[in-house]
């Protein structure tokens, strides 16, 4: 059980926003959120304490100023203190709001209250450990792509989400109309958070099955292909699934694949065609992209 948590708060500037996002994904940081100032942004994410010794802060810090010298950017400013689980949930909440995603979701945090007289569908969030706010370029790649993907007029969509994370994606399927979700993440926190949120938007078993786990786990425990597979890792990770991920497939399933930066997509892809699936469309946001990927 974790008490207490490093939050790690970054000053730098703009263009190096996704970078930070990204080196802390990569070092394995929950709820990581930013904020505009005047000239630079303010990026934090927390740490569990226990899984992490000051020096990965350091070496943490100092991936993100060399990641800043080779951009030419502004030196940032990496400031870490230790906190309560108490205050942990509570400070990030604090730099959460609600926000509207594509044409026809908001997403709004679970101690606020529903938003009134909107028309969007409203997917209730609190991600608490986990990674998936809505507020990451690659969430909001994935859920504008399910909007195109799953609507009333295709009820009986079934989805597979790996890496689910706050269970994010897999509640947009649900809310946009798909019959089922399976979920799965290697990380605890997040099958909990998935579960709990999915509670939050009134979605249970059997709609929505959650396991710890990864692709593997599914394919020992779904009984039929899914229509859907959407899955927001890191490229590095979708290249290694990608040989297995027609086992969850039919002829007819798409995908929704992100958190690969645009140098990366091409490897993706190559990979994706290697293994009989093609890339229909590529979404790009800053420096991430999106690949909507179907059966070849
Ligand atoms: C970037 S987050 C995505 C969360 C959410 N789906 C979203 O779109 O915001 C990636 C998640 O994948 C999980 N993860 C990383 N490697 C994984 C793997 N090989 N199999 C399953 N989950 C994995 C992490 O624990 C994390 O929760």
């Amino acid at each position: 059980m974790v008490n207490s948590w490093w939050e790690v708060q970054v000053l730098c500037d703009p263009a190096l926003e996704d970078t930070v996002f990204w080196r802390f994904e990569t070092f394995g940081g929950h709820g990581t959120a930013s904020q505009r100032r005047t000239h630079f942004r303010q990026i934090q994410a927390y740490f569990p304490q226990d899984e992490f010794e000051l020096l990965d802060l350091a070496a943490l810090a100092l991936r993100i100023k060399q990641d800043a010298i080779c951009s030419q950017l502004a030196i940032p400013q990496t400031t870490w203190r230790l906190i309560d689980e108490e205050d942990w949930s509570k400070s990030w909440k604090d730099h959460w709001s609600p926000q509207e995603i594509g044409d026809r979701l908001i997403i709004n945090p679970a101690w606020m209250d529903k938003p009134e007289g909107s028309d969007r569908l409203i997917l209730q969030l609190d991600p608490g450990a986990a990674f998936g706010t809505g507020t990451h370029p690659t969430t909001q790649l994935c859920l504008e792509s399910l909007e195109m993907r799953v609507d009333s007029d295709t009820p009986d969509v079934t989805v597979a989400d790996i890496g689910c994370g706050s269970g994010i994606l897999s509640i947009a399927a649900l809310l946009l109309g798909a019959k089922h979700a399976y979920a799965v993440d290697l990380d605890a926190l997040a099958v909990r958070a998935t579960q709990e949120n999915a509670a939050l938007n009134g979605f249970t078993a059997p709609q929505i099955e959650v396991q710890q786990g990864s692709l593997d786990t599914l394919m020992k425990t779904l009984e039929k292909p899914v229509d859907g597979i959407l899955c927001n890792i890191l490229a590095e990770v979708i290249v290694d699934l990608i040989p297995q991920l027609s086992e969850i497939a039919h002829p007819q399933s798409w995908g929704i694949l992100s958190g690969i930066l645009l140098e990366q997509s091409k490897l993706v892809a190559d990979t994706l065609e290697q293994h009989g699936w093609v890339v229909a469309t590529l979404w790009r946001r800053k420096e991430w992209c999106c690949l909507n990927i179907r059966r070849s």
